[in-house]
């Protein structure tokens, strides 16, 4: 498991709730994947990520990817095919990142929270990049057979 701001107190005491999310890692046939900013008024605002979200109660996490992609970003995506699962302490949640490919979308991108889109490659030029998000770019540098870092900072 990550634990990101290692310092900072952890809300909800030790037997505080994992939060399941899903998160859409859209690839493009040339390989490029998309990433976005978090929305201001959200926790690390500012921050790149993969576009996704909380899971609702009785959603599966497929059902939420598909939700949360037209909520976001205007896409309504085609297969959906697990990737990994990463935990993340974060102070203010215990998450549980279920990362999925995509390799096919209908729709243009529309950034409806205010967002900023960027279809990148390794080294990623954006920043910062937040900690849970990290670990998917050392995934992509061992499948590419990619050296050195795979972001600034
Ligand atoms: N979408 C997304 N969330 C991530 C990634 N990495 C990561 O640590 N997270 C964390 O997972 C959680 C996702 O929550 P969110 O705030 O994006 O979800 P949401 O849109 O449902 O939030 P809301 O409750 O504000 O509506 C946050 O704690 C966020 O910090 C990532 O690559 N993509």
């Amino acid at each position: 498991m990550l634990v990101a701001d290692g310092d900072r107190p952890r809300e909800g005491g030790p037997d505080r709730k994992e939060v399941e999310v899903a998160v859409g890692v859209l690839v493009r046939a040339d390989g490029r994947f998309l990433l976005t900013s978090r929305p201001e008024g959200k926790v690390y605002a500012g921050y790149w990520e993969f576009p996704g979200g909380k899971v609702e109660p009785g959603e599966s996490v497929e059902d939420a990817l598909r939700r949360e992609l037209v909520e976001e970003i205007g896409v309504r995506i085609g297969a959906v095919h697990p990737w990994r699962v990463e935990r993340v302490d974060y102070p203010h949640a215990l998450v549980r990142l279920n990362f999925c490919k995509v390799y096919e979308w209908d729709g243009e991108l529309h950034m409806h929270e205010g967002q900023q889109f960027a279809w990148e490659e390794l080294p990623v030029a954006v920043a910062p990049v937040l900690p849970g998000t990290v670990p998917v770019l050392q995934w992509f540098a061992q499948e590419r057979s990619f050296t050195g870092a795979t972001h600034a900072g």
